[in-house]
């Protein structure tokens, strides 16, 4: 029988296989290093004992329900965050719509709830930090205590850490904000990417020397504006990458910044195969600089040129 690597939600669940089932849970948002360990824990044990490997994940962010002045800006969109956790190998993703009825469970329900769906569940998968259940009660001594109560298994991943400290989607925010690339890749496991539509620009960048692919991309949580070392290829037939330079921003130079949106713009180094029309993805290797303002195109010219040139080194 076909699995479907998504399923909406726990109440459709019931069209999985009665196979027994290792399921990982969590936000998962970025499905960053940390993510993988617990992610990764499901698909091992599920291969080993002829299970099914599923994630239980949330949409929205539990924050838009729960505190929305202050929900969390997103790393990822949630279909690219399950494509992203169904190619560590898991069988499905199953993504519970996050409702004040879901909220309102107790921590107490939380595993009774999970069998009603899941009666095939045999093992759950969480960070040694997990917390669930009504206003985050319960905790992984706590998980440990029910799951023991109802004949489950539950594999709680000490925290990896990256320079002593541990892996988070918050601190990965944190980074792409201040253009720390580095150190967003590193926490990662992966060249943060995106994916846009190409459409015309105003062909200015023609006349300066330096063509653009222009990219309308408005994500939840932003990287730094600025100019950065990219990789860029096709989204639906991916393969070959090309390298380039990319400015995020403004540009403060031509546009009036009051009213612009942020546009992602992108040369490559070579004539690439793309056109209006056509879906990207593009990899973001290094921050090169902050967006400028400059007194007038030429300036303008010369500095994108010099950001050509840094963009070269890197990838030398
Ligand atoms: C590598 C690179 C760096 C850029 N840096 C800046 C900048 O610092 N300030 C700015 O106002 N515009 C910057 N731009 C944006 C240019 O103003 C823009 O690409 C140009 O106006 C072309 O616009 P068009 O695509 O509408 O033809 C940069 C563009 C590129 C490709
Ligand atoms: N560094 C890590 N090492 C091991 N497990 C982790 C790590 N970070 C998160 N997990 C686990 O992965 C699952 C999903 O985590 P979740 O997305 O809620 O955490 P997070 O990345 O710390 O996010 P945030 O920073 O927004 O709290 C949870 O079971 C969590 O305990």
């Amino acid at each position: 029988m076909k699995i479907s690597p998504h399923i909406a939600g726990l109440a459709a669940a019931s069209e999985l296989p009665a196979r027994p089932l290792h399921l990982a849970i969590g936000m998962f948002d970025g499905v960053h290093l940390g993510h993988r360990a617990v992610v990764e824990a499901a698909v091992i044990s599920a291969r080993r004992a002829g299970g099914l490997a599923a994630a239980l994940t949330f949409d929205p962010h539990p924050s838009r329900l729960l505190r929305p002045d202050k929900a969390v800006p997103l790393l990822l969109p949630a279909r690219e965050k399950a494509r992203r956790l169904v190619a560590t190998g898991l069988d499905t993703v199953i993504t519970q719509p996050f409702t004040a009825e879901f909220a309102a469970v107790p921590a107490d329900q939380f595993v009774p709830t999970l069998l009603n769906a899941l009666p095939q569940l045999k093992a759950i998968y969480v960070g040694e930090n997990w917390r669930f259940g009504r206003g985050r009660s319960g905790d992984v001594p706590q998980l440990n205590a029910a799951a023991k109560a109802h004949g489950l298994r539950v594999y709680s991943a000490p925290r990896v850490n990256l320079d002593g400290e541990p892996i988070s989607s918050t601190r990965i925010r944190a980074a792409l904000g201040a253009g720390d690339m580095d150190t967003v890749n590193a926490l990662l496991g992966y060249t943060y990417g995106c994916e846009g539509t190409v459409t015309p620009g105003k062909r200015l960048g023609r006349s300066l020397g330096f063509p653009t692919l222009n990219l309308p991309w408005a994500p939840e949580c932003a990287p730094r504006l600025g100019v950065y070392a990219v990789r860029a290829g096709s989204a639906t037939n991916p393969g070959k990458m090309w390298n380039g330079v990319a400015n995020f921003g403004l540009r403060p130079t031509v546009a009036d910044p009051a009213t612009a949106q942020p546009l992602l713009e992108v040369h490559l180094f070579e004539t690439p195969p793309f056109d209006v029309g056509d879906e990207l993805q593009v990899e973001w290797c290094a921050f090169l600089r902050a967006e400028q303002r400059f007194t007038g195109v030429d300036a303008l010219r010369e500095q994108i040129g010099r950001d050509r040139d840094s963009a070269r080194e890197y990838f030398a």
